[in-house]
């Protein structure tokens, strides 16, 4: 994931100041140079850096000691904020044309990733607001190109205006416009040739095609992969073409990040989105202030809950977390809402977006076994439903029976049913009340001293016990690597000691 070791430098910075109930002048100058030190090294572009690093110490030095936050946490919002300002502030919606069609434009270099992302944002359009978009191949040079902007196309199931290598661009993109019309698509995406690097030609010929269709949005794909250049670029690209928004692609990557800091400040347009992976879904709203957060190490809280949302429905999650309550949560359960968390993304990259999570020694390594959770799916799917409710229930016989069914052994069998049991024994804690226990057990107890602010864990119980609760259940054995294990049990074990604590304590 990007800005992974700009992540840990940041965090490192802040732990030496932790707890510390002044924090002078010097603090201040000591923090801010090992800011700079990091962002650089993430390859941010130096006056961004420069104007980053001067806002921080106007505001942090003589912060007001406030009752609720600890110095240190006050300067850590201070930079939260600032982070945010430098990526932009607000999110920047897409325009949208007052009459049809919208027209949008695409540019950048070549394998930027414009292709692809005119393929995602088409299928956005599409899932979102019901849209027919049409898509236009005006990239003529590369004959592949238009054959990979069809395929998407057929992938997304958008029809794509072509006219082959031999017709120039601009004739291309007129005679598109004049079928969009026509037809009235309501969208029009234009796919334009990129280069190896920027030339007069290529500017050219993006004037031109800007002139003869006069698109809503001028969108440039920049690869964050490509760290400096991509701000470059972007300055160029901007100083032709006025661009009115900029896509950073490859964010999944393991990229330093740098570009996606730079571009808003140096090009003075909005990051509109950014494409996360490979996969046609894989794009999502450019948010300020929530990369601001996940760079800081913070978790990426509204991601997770937006995600959570999105795919979970809230009746059936309120039953669940009903179900917990009562300790009634069976198999059946299980299984259901193991489809709706894997409907989320890949466990692990879930996994990451929990706040206090990078703070356990050896997460970062953590690693779901998502062939485990695969076996243990079998292992129920191959109960009946009455056993599901029930494990108890399961004679021996019984259980080797399900064990040759699915492929597992008598042993591995008892051990899903008695780590069920014990997860739902806790989950049922922590559903009635007992958040502490997660805290506690998740963030090693450093998770109290967020600052304010921060959305705490305790909206994972707002979202109805939507599926995180029991995912300690399926992670039990289902995490990869020694750590990883380790730093879960420990985990796992604090919040049960403590549950245990609190019921005495009643
Ligand atoms: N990991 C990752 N790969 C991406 C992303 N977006 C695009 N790619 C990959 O990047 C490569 C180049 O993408 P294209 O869409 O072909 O790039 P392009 O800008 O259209 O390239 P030209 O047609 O040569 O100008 C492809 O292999 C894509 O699968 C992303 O967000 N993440």
């Amino acid at each position: 994931m990007a800005f992974e070791n700009l992540t840990q430098r940041l965090q490192g910075v802040f732990k030496n100041f932790r707890g510390k109930k002044k924090i002078t002048e010097n603090d201040v100058l000591e923090i801010t140079k090992e800011i700079r030190v990091a962002l650089l090294e993430a390859d941010v572009a130096l006056p961004v850096v420069k104007k980053f690093i001067r806002n921080i110490r106007a505001r942090a030095i003589g912060v007001e000691v406030s009752e609720a936050l600890q110095p240190a946490q006050q300067v850590i919002k201070i930079v939260d904020e600032e982070l945010t300002a430098i990526l932009g502030g607000g999110e920047v919606a897409l325009g949208k044309s007052p009459k049809i069609p919208t027209i949008i434009m695409m540019a950048g270099l070549q394998g930027a990733g414009k292709t692809t992302f005119a393929g995602k944002l088409a299928k956005r359009l599409k899932d979102t607001e019901n849209a027919r978009p049409l898509m236009i191949a005006a990239d003529v040079y590369r004959p592949a190109a238009i054959e990979q902007l069809k395929t998407v196309g057929k992938q997304v199931d958008v029809p794509v205006y072509d006219e082959g290598t031999d017709v120039n661009p601009v004739e291309i993109v007129r005679h598109g416009l004049a079928l969009a019309s026509e037809k009235r698509h309501d969208y029009v995406l234009i796919d334009t040739a990129g280069r190896l690097e920027i030339d007069e030609k290529l500017m050219d010929e993006l004037i031109q095609i800007k002139a003869v269709a006069e698109p809503t949005e001028i969108l440039l794909v920049v690869d964050a992969m490509t760290g400096q250049v991509a701000a470059d670029v972007a300055k160029k690209f901007n100083e032709t073409l006025d661009i009115s928004g900029v896509i950073i692609t490859k964010l999944d990557g393991d990229t330093r990040g740098g570009a996606a800091l730079s571009i808003r400040e140096i090009t003075g347009k909005p990051i509109k989105f950014v494409g996360t992976g490979e996969k046609l879904t894989d794009l999502e709203v450019f948010y300020p202030d929530r990369m601001s957060s996940r760079i800081l190490g913070m978790g990426d809280m509204l991601t997770l809950i937006e995600k959570a949302q999105g795919q979970f429905d809230e009746a059936q999650s309120a039953k669940m977390a009903e179900k917990m309550r009562e300790n009634s949560f069976d198999f059946n359960d299980f299984i259901e809402q193991l489809d709706q968390v894997q409907s989320m993304g890949p466990l692990d990259e879930i996994m990451k977006m929990i706040p206090g999570m990078s703070e356990i020694p050896g997460a970062a390594n953590i690693k779901v076994d998502e062939k485990d959770i695969a076996r243990k799916r079998a292992m129920v799917l191959s109960m009946t439903p009455a056993e599901r409710e029930n494990p108890e229930i399961l004679s021996p016989s019984r259980r080797r029976r399900i064990a040759a069914g699915s492929g597992n052994t008598f042993i591995e069998v008892n051990k899903l049913i008695k780590q069920f049991n014990e997860s739902k024994k806790m989950m049922s804690g922590i559903m009635n009340g007992d958040m502490s226990a997660m805290l506690g057990g998740m963030g090693g107890g450093k998770m109290p001293n967020m600052p304010a602010g921060m959305p705490d864990m305790s909206a994972l119980g707002d979202m109805g016990g939507a599926g995180m609760p029991d995912m300690s259940a399926m992670f039990g054995g289902g995490l990869k690597g020694k750590v990883g294990k380790m730093a879960m049990n420990a985990a796992m074990k604090r919040a049960q000691k403590k549950l245990k604590k609190g019921k005495k304590k009643k």
